[in-house]
């Protein structure tokens, strides 16, 4: 039986480059036909096994160097793996930065001859043309030659052809990151389409808000592995916590250690008794949970209007979101925030109390403080999660504590007609005039 077109499996897929300790040892190596083996294997990509379905939009996160790219080409036949087995159904696109244009020909030409290459017949091509030009947006430049043009209407060109072809799977590397903020919203718009349509999408991006906003589905890459792949807010804030683990230089983090430090046992033991999310196991091994742990956040509460426990909200309603915190050392200057998360794991409101007009904190080893943030909800029906952190408020921010669903509330439509478009509600009102 075939596969469906647009689905991709990798099982057990390695790829190994040759590197050299310096310009001698390869040329060295080059003279001799390999037999002086002065190079050493590099294992860029190790062992990894991936099922992406046919219609699915994957993000894949990563650090520099973590093997995105490398799995993206493997992916698109551009590389061949050193060992397992790839199996890709239907024409994929790869989409680089730059990539896939003569310098020589105009862009014009480069259109027809990629529009050809990439399987679409010469009237197809010409029928799409306008539409390829207009979405490309770079003016007379059209008739240039494309090594007069700047790498962003090269990546414009680029993705103008790659969309109009309908590919089943569109593989694109921060193809995006280089155009300005306009380029970017089209680009997504033009992407989403094609996810409607049934394209399958894989997209490296360095943009956890990009991945959010767009993908189903993401992947994780570190040192070559695929570390973890699956729910998109999940994987997000797994990437996160590796950031902020690599920043310390601690590499892979293995969630929030819990070490008393500035607490003694008796005590430490007493809060965690007090406060069971002063310890969450669970927490911890999902990666939701990170920071370097000198202050914790005890306990979130959410509470309604009438100051009590949330219960049926609404939009317009205001919530108190109340975040209990710790502090297990002596440390100055504490910034405490919260981030509203809508279904799909969108980042739709997000605040702190530097940013909120109050002085950082100085709190001492062993004291207990709250904050409450009171929030007008603006937002349209639905579920939201509620992400909790305390950081320093210096320039280079630490998270001393970073909860990735610290809580959660629920919006309740108004009555059956209230089916909004949008993500937000904003304060709006409308007026007829009449000109006689
Ligand atoms: N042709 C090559 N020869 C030797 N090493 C290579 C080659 N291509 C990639 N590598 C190495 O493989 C590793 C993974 O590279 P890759 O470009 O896939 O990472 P990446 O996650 O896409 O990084 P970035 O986010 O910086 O683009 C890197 O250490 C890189 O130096």
């Amino acid at each position: 039986m075939s596969a469906t077109p647009g689905s991709i499996s990798l099982r057990g897929v390695s790829k190994s480059f040759r590197v050299y300790d310096g310009g001698k040892a390869r040329l060295l190596d080059a003279l001799t036909f390999g037999r002086a083996d002065r190079g050493r294997d590099f294992w860029a990509l190790r062992d990894v096994d991936l099922e992406v379905e046919r219609g699915t939009t994957m993000g894949v996160l990563g650090r520099n160097g973590a093997g995105k790219s490398t799995l993206l080409r493997v992916i698109a036949g551009n590389l061949r793996p050193t060992r397992g087995e790839v199996r890709v159904a239907g024409q994929p696109i790869f989409l680089q930065m730059g990539a896939g244009f003569n310098p020589d020909y105009t862009g014009r030409e480069n259109v027809m001859l990629n529009g050809l290459v990439l399987g679409l017949e010469r009237k197809k091509i010409l029928e799409r043309f306008d539409e390829i030009e207009a979405f490309a947006d770079i003016g007379e430049f059209i008739d240039q030659p494309v090594r007069t043009y700047s790498s962003g209407m090269r990546s414009r060109l680029g993705f103008a052809v790659a969309v109009n072809v309908e590919p089943d799977i569109l593989i694109v590397d921060e193809a995006l990151s280089v155009g300005d903020a306009v380029f970017k919203q089209m680009g997504l718009q033009k992407m989403r389409e094609l996810r409607d349509r049934g394209s399958t999408i894989l997209l490296v991006s360095h943009s956890i808000g990009t991945v959010r906003g767009f993908c189903t589905r993401a992947a994780l890459m570190h040192q070559g592995r695929l570390i973890a792949s699956g729910d998109t807010a999940e994987i997000a804030d797994r990437y996160q916590a590796l950031l902020s683990g690599s920043a310390r230089g601690s590499g892979v983090p293995e969630g929030f250690k819990y070490e008393p430090e500035g607490l003694g046992d008796d005590e430490e033991a007493e809060a965690v008794e007090r406060d069971p999310l002063l310890a969450d196991e669970s927490l911890k091994k999902t990666g939701l949970r990170h920071g370097t742990g000198e202050v914790k956040v005890s306990d979130v509460e959410v509470l309604g209007p009438d100051g009590g426990p949330v219960g049926v909200l609404r939009p317009g309603d205001e919530i108190r979101v109340r975040l209990h915190l710790l502090a297990r050392e002596d440390v100055e200057g504490v910034k405490v925030g919260i981030t509203f998360r809508n279904q799909t794991g969108l980042e739709v409101f997000s605040t702190d109390t530097v940013h909120e007009g109050l002085a950082p904190e100085s709190l001492m080893a062993g004291k207990r403080v709250f904050v409450d943030f009171t929030v007008g909800l603006a937002l349209k029906p639905g579920n939201y999660g509620i992400v909790a952190h305390v950081s320093s408020a210096g320039k280079k921010k630490t998270y001393y504590d970073w909860l990735g669903v610290a809580a959660t509330f629920k919006l309740n439509k108004l009555d059956s007609k209230d089916v909004v478009p949008g993500l937000v509600r904003l304060p709006s009102r409308a007026e007829v005039g009449r000109r006689d």
